[in-house]
This record gives structure tokens, C-alpha cells and sequence, in this order.
């Protein structure tokens, strides 16, 4: 396969939004449970092997698919492009990378029409899709809205082994970085790339890959992420909690991590901010800042920076796995995480005073 830097490549199709993601799920009824009685999500449609299902404010068919399977994976990635001819082009952009592509007239799933799916140059299973069913929004449906309402699919968090290979070959694709982690070295543990104009359609992890680390999907405010929490409690499920709430120094979110019962990370986020202005400064973070990805308290556990799902390929194989060789951001980052800096007792209180950090294993 191609580096995305290495060859001159056709025009790339014209990226909308992360619009969808299919999950293979090894219990579909205990899934549902999960993503629909807990999370609210939508039934656009189901049958006794795939769940359709959809967000509040959304108007396509679809943003997540649960397909029973005998493996827990990841199985597509979509975004919308913004016209049927922009299928063309990804078919032409791809092929011209090397990659394996597929084009199926009547779509891979329901409610999807002429698709292309991609195992594209990240070994990810990429979908690109314009043509949609319209079905009922939901947006000003507050009688059918729970506690906290999911509005719509906002990102997806992709675990490679390499971020500034994957930051390329995404540059080349139209996307723009927004954010990214760095270290006085120069080696980036994480990177967040948009098409619309928020802080992420995708984001890149540096770790082994290809894995899906997390689908994210928005509610409209921090109150309904505390309120999804005191749910959780009620309903004696908040062992599903796996980190937060909290606010991100990385994008400025309210956000909450859980795993679904085959271990898929969903993250429930909201309030980032506008990147759409051309001009639009990227912020970049240091390794060793400890309110980068928690603003003010919550460590990042380890299981956060370990887990992901696998992916499958277009033969519906599980991707066997690169291994990162630069550094990992669990081993480098010297504080905990979001924990206040360590301040000497009886000290001046302010950072400057600080002696050193707490490790990520003391509290
Ligand atoms: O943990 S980070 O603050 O880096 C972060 C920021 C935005 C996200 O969507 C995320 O998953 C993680
Ligand atoms: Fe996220």
C-alpha cells in the first residue's frame, strides 16, 4: 500500500461527517439493553441478528449498527460525503493508495445507499456513503427523550501505532488537525482531526493498531452527563463507568467514558468549540501537562489507554495487530493524569513551587 505522502493522488472525495459505525456484538438482546434501555439510543429498525439505531437529532437512517457475531470488533467507520459523484472519487482516491475497496450499488447496510467501504491505509474499515433514507428527527421529541438525550454521533477514536503517518494520510483525505499531544522530542501520542467544524470527526491514539478505541456520541449538556451517571447508579450498571466525568483540557469537553458488555468504549460528550474559521489555531499539548486530557481531577485510568476494539477487514477478519514503537503516553507522563500538581507542604501553593508529580499510582 502507498504512503499518502508518496504519490500523487486524485482529488479525495468530499468528507461531510462521521456519520455511522457498525459493531459486531456477541449478545445482540444484552447490547440492546445497553445502547437503547440505558443510553436511549433510537430504533430506526431491527431484526433478530442487526439493530439499526439512530441519535435524537438525527435525520438518516442510521449512526450505529449492532450486528451479532462470534467476535466483539468494529466493522465499518462511515462518513457521508457531500454528493453521489464523491464515490468516484474515493473510488479512484483509494485505488490510487493501493487499498482494497469495495462498491456495492444497494449499500452494505440498510437505510445506506451506493456505498464504498475501504481497508483503507490505517487498516481501518472505512465506509463512505451519500445517499441516506430520511427518517423521523427527533430533535423536539423531550417526551421521548430520556435523561440524557444522545442529539448525535460526534466522533471516532482510532488507536495506530504511528499518529503523524495517520495525520497525513487523513491531511490528504481533506481532514485538519485541531489538537494534538506532543513531547519536547518531537514524538505525538495523539492527534484530533475534523471535517465539520468542531474538534473531531476522528481522532488518532498512538498505540497498537488498528483498534477502535471509542465512538463518541454528543448530549447537549454537562447536566445530562452527571444525570446519565446518577442512572447508572440507579440502575446498579455504574460498574460500566470507566472514566469521568470530567472535563477534557483537549477539546474543552464535558465527557464520560463507558463499555458497552463486550468491552466497545462509548464516550458521551458534549460543549466543544467552533474550528470551521480557516485560520483556525491548532493547540498542542505537552506530554507531561497534567490537565490535558482531564482539565481539573480525574485520572486517566489504564484500562483507557490499553483497551480498544479490534477491527475487521472487508472478509470480516479480525486486522492482526503494528506495534507502536515510540513511546507510550502511559508510560511517559509523569503525573497522574488531571491530579492537581504536587505543591510542597507549607509551600508557596503556586505550580512553579511544585515538587515533582504524583505517579499514576498514587493517590
Ligand atoms: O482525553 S483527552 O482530553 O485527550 C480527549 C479529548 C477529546 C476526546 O474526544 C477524547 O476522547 C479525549
Ligand atoms: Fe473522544
Amino acid at each position: 500500500m502507498a504512503e499518502a505522502s508518496a504519490v500523487v493522488l486524485p482529488p479525495p472525495p468530499d468528507i461531510v461527517r462521521c456519520a455511522s459505525v457498525e459493531l459486531v456484538v456477541t449478545d445482540l438482546a444484552a447490547a440492546r439493553r445497553f445502547w437503547v434501555d440505558v443510553l436511549g439510543l433510537v430504533v430506526t429498525s431491527e431484526s433478530d441478528d442487526v439493530i439499526h439505531l439512530r441519535t435524537f437529532e438525527e435525520f438518516i437512517h442510521h449512526n450505529l449498527v449492532l450486528r451479532e457475531g462470534p467476535v466483539a470488533a468494529a466493522a465499518a467507520i462511515s462518513y457521508r460525503v457531500r454528493e453521489p459523484a464523491d464515490l468516484d472519487r474515493a473510488e479512484a482516491f483509494f485505488a490510487a493508495l493501493g487499498c482494497r475497496v469495495e462498491r456495492r450499488p444497494d449499500g452494505f447496510a440498510e437505510g445506506f445507499g451506493d456505498t464504498v467501504r475501504v481497508e483503507d491505509p490505517l487498516g481501518f474499515p472505512l465506509e463512505l456513503f451519500h445517499d441516506a433514507e430520511h427518517v423521523e428527527r427527533l430533535a423536539w421529541a423531550y417526551d421521548r427523550q430520556g435523561t440524557a438525550p444522545l442529539v448525535r454521533l460526534d466522533h471516532v477514536n482510532q488507536v495506530v501505532p504511528h499518529v503523524p503517518s495517520g495525520r497525513t494520510y487523513l491531511e490528504a483525505l481533506g481532514f485538519r488537525v485541531t489538537e494534538d499531544i506532543q513531547d519536547a522530542d518531537g514524538v505525538t501520542y495523539a492527534a484530533w482531526l475534523r471535517r465539520k467544524p468542531t474538534v473531531h470527526d476522528v481522532a488518532l491514539t498512538g498505540g497498537d493498531g488498528p483498534r477502535l478505541h471509542h465512538v463518541a456520541f454528543a448530549t447537549r449538556e454537562s447536566h445530562h452527563v452527571t444525570a446519565l451517571c446518577d442512572r447508572l447508579g440507579a440502575l446498579r450498571r455504574s460498574d460500566c463507568i470507566e472514566r469521568g466525568p470530567g472535563r477534557h483540557g483537549v477539546s474543552n469537553a464535558f465527557y464520560l467514558y463507558l463499555r458497552d458488555p463486550d468491552g466497545h468504549r462509548v464516550e458521551i460528550y458534549t460543549q466543544d468549540y467552533w474550528t470551521g474559521d480557516p485560520d483556525n489555531p491548532v493547540v498542542t499539548w505537552d506530554v507531561h501537562d497534567n490537565q490535558r486530557r482531564d482539565w481539573w481531577g480525574n485520572p486517566v485510568v489504564p484500562s483507557w489507554y490499553t483497551e480498544a476494539s479490534p477491527v475487521l477487514d472487508l472478509s470480516g477478519s479480525v486486522r492482526p495487530l503494528v506495534t507502536r514503537h515510540e513511546a507510550g503516553e502511559m508510560d511517559v507522563t509523569i503525573g497522574a493524569d488531571g491530579f492537581s500538581y504536587t505543591r510542597p507542604p507549607g509551600g508557596s501553593g503556586d505550580v512553579d513551587g511544585a515538587e515533582g508529580f504524583k505517579l499514576g499510582t498514587q493517590l
